[in-house]
């Protein structure tokens, strides 16, 4: 079970974006959060995948609270977590091939060249990435191929639990299913859990088990609306 537990977060200790927020996903379910721009859905999003350190509350990952955050955290509790952002642009190393991309991780890890090559082959596969696009670099794909190439290698270290922060926003309706129908065989297969993000209720209602409003995590805003 991963468990979010009363987690204040933001960037101005005085003036947390996030404050008291409490949900948790159990093995295997897909939670969706839905909520407006800005409310700070990201920011919670980064505290579950442990890259971002709250200013208060904790982070219980199978019973066990997190033990750091970011390069800090421990390795088997970082690698529990397959992350995907919305803007692939900005998590993919420009310099990189799509395959290098892909294969970070396993590199980060010390993985021989050739285990890597034979998971990224596998992940290629699943994600739809042929040979020749598997050779370029981020500037010479489209946003979708790129994001196929970040999912791919947020499922390397095969996560217990996919964060997916607004995956599939800047993407077009055909990419955005084979996207999801990638995640859904990749839970099947591990019975990883997912938490969804985003701000498309049609989406998250027809994906995820739940769907958890923002509004009804946070009370006094929905007092206030
Ligand atoms: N690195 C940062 N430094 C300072 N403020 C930030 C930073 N990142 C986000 N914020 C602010 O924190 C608030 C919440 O941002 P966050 O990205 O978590 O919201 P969100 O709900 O995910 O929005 P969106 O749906 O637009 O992605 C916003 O007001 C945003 O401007």
């Amino acid at each position: 079970m991963l468990e979010l537990r009363g987690i204040t977060a933001g960037y101005d200790p005085r003036d947390p974006v996030v404050r008291d927020v409490s949900l948790t996903v159990a093995d295997g379910e897909a939670v969706g959060l839905l909520g407006p721009s800005g409310c700070g859905k990201s920011t919670l999003a980064r505290v579950a995948a442990l890259l971002h350190r709250p200013t208060a509350g904790t982070v219980v990952i199978d019973g066990e609270p997190a033990r750091g955050w970011r390069h800090r955290a421990p390795r088997e509790q970082r690698t529990a977590f397959g992350v995907v952002f919305q803007q692939p642009r900005q998590s993919a190393d420009p310099r990189l091939r799509l395959r290098e991309v892909i294969a970070e991780p396993l590199r980060a890890a010390g993985r021989s060249r050739a285990e890597a090559a034979a998971r990224v082959d596998e992940l290629a596969a699943a994600v739809g990435l042929s040979e020749e696009l598997l050779a370029r670099r981020p500037h010479e794909v489209s946003d979708g191929q790129l994001q196929r190439a970040c999912l791919a290698r947020a499922l390397v270290p095969r996560p217990r639990w996919l964060i997916c922060d607004e995956m599939t926003a800047m993407l077009d309706a055909s990419t955005t299913a084979a996207l999801v129908a990638v995640v859904e065989d990749y839970r099947r297969e591990s019975g990883a859990g997912l938490l969804a993000v985003g701000h498309d209720a049609a989406l998250l209602d027809r994906w995820c088990d739940r769907t958890i409003r923002w509004d009804s995590l946070v009370p006094d805003t929905a007092d206030a609306s």
